[in-house]
């Protein structure tokens, strides 16, 4: 998607200077939390303040390899292959115990639909591990056509958008569905309607411009001033990690993510120890985990979470009780985004998970086949209630 951007974004924003602005975004979201707060009306620019600097990350200063490993979990179809059937049964029956919590969403599908009647679902869509598949090379993560037909159909009935920790381009690439909105780098490249109702084109980080298909579209990067500086850590990481075999540093334009999947475990301390060390340089950068990857971002306020609550406000479906938001995503990264529902008490986050994880979801469904089984059967209630309705008006 070549988007044709001349805007350079103000990214150390001061929250005393945006609260005199007005934009259709929760005013309310306090400085440097990560909570999202209730809803006001009022609307005025989302502040996206750095976090504090000077203080080291909670799992930066001890812990990363803790934290490495346990964001990492080992492959169910892996370790079925290789433990005893023993083991297996106690990991199948700690899955089950979990879904008592966190029940399958095509189990509970009939009650979450009975809870959407007569309200606008809209769907938020994790790529990785959610669409796609998990693999070994990032490169070649593709979505299956069956997929890419369920979420196109999908998409028909919803208002529909990727999440992502990649580069919106490289998402996009991916998933190829120019009807649906993208949020690229966790969150810091947002391709979003416009809606002329709306002030989200008001505020400072968002340009209008249009899109490969000539589509206006509105285009927020909080993070934009931060490219030179990752552009330098991508260089460095490529330079540092390249006797370590297996490493990928893969450039995701706001964020850096270094792969050790294919890694032997031995030298993950390794990885850590280069990375963390190469950040000491850089206070203005954090990193955070995922499935057997580093990612190194900005130190924003801005996240999947924050993300989601743009998109909602750039459809003009934010503050709406008969509007349902449903995330489903599948990594740490998701969890912003699941936590925003579930405090806002709007809609709701489904994990996609082989092994029981803490999480802030509501449902759970085990793998992308079943995620896009979900979808399908989204599509047949929506389409079933619609011409339920369209008798019911001939009737009358
Ligand atoms: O937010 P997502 O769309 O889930 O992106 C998160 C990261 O996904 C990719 O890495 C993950 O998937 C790879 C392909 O299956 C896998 O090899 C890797 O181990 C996983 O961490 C992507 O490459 C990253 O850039 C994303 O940040």
């Amino acid at each position: 998607m070549d988007l044709k951007s001349n805007h350079s974004s103000p990214v150390f924003t001061d929250p005393v200077h945006l609260s005199k602005s007005r934009l259709g975004l929760p005013s309310n979201i306090a400085p440097y939390s990560t909570a999202a707060q209730p809803y006001s009306s009022s609307g005025l620019y989302l502040p996206i303040p750095r976090r504090k600097v000077g203080k080291l990350d909670d799992v930066r200063a001890s812990g990363w390899l803790d934290a490495m490993k346990s964001s990492s979990p080992p492959r169910k179809k892996l370790s079925k292959d290789y433990i005893s059937e023993s083991q297996s049964d106690e990991t199948d029956a700690a899955y089950l115990t979990w879904m008592i919590s966190y029940p399958s969403a095509l189990n509970s599908f009939h009650l979450i639909t009975t809870y959407a009647k007569c309200k606008s679902v809209v769907l938020f869509l994790d790529y990785d591990g959610t669409l796609s598949p998990i693999v070994d090379n990032p490169d070649v993560a593709f979505m299956s056509t069956a997929m890419r037909a369920a979420v196109k159909k999908a998409a028909k009935c919803f208002p529909t958008a990727i999440i992502s920790g990649r580069s919106h381009d490289k998402v996009y690439e991916f998933v190829r569905l120019s009807e649906l909105y993208y949020a690229g780098s966790h969150g810091m490249d947002i391709v979003g309607p416009v809606r002329e109702s709306e002030s989200v084109g008001d505020h400072p980080d968002c340009i209008r411009t249009t899109d490969e298909q000539g589509k206006e579209v509105h285009l927020f990067q909080p993070a934009s001033e931060f490219v030179p500086m990752i552009n330098e850590v991508y260089k460095s990481l490529l330079d540092i990690t390249k006797n370590i075999i297996g490493v990928k540093v893969e450039n995701n334009k706001f964020c850096v993510s270094i792969h050790y999947r294919n890694v032997d475990e031995k030298m993950w301390e390794e990885v850590g120890k280069n990375v963390f060390g190469l950040l000491k340089d850089f206070s203005h950068l954090r990193v955070t985990y995922g499935r057997k990857v580093l990612e190194v971002r900005p130190v924003i306020d801005w996240n999947k979470g924050k993300a989601v609550e743009f998109l909602l406000e750039s459809l003009g479906l934010s503050h709406h009780d008969d509007v349902l938001p449903i995330y489903i995503g599948d990594d740490r990264t998701d969890e912003d985004a699941f936590k925003v529902l579930r405090e806002r008490n709007h809609g709701f986050g489904i994990l996609v998970s082989t092994v029981p994880k803490e999480t802030n979801a509501f449902y759970s469904l085990r793998d992308p086949s079943e995620v896009q089984e979900f979808l399908k059967s989204l599509v047949r209630w929506k389409s079933s209630a619609s011409s339920q309705t369209e008798d019911y008006t001939a009737t009358v």
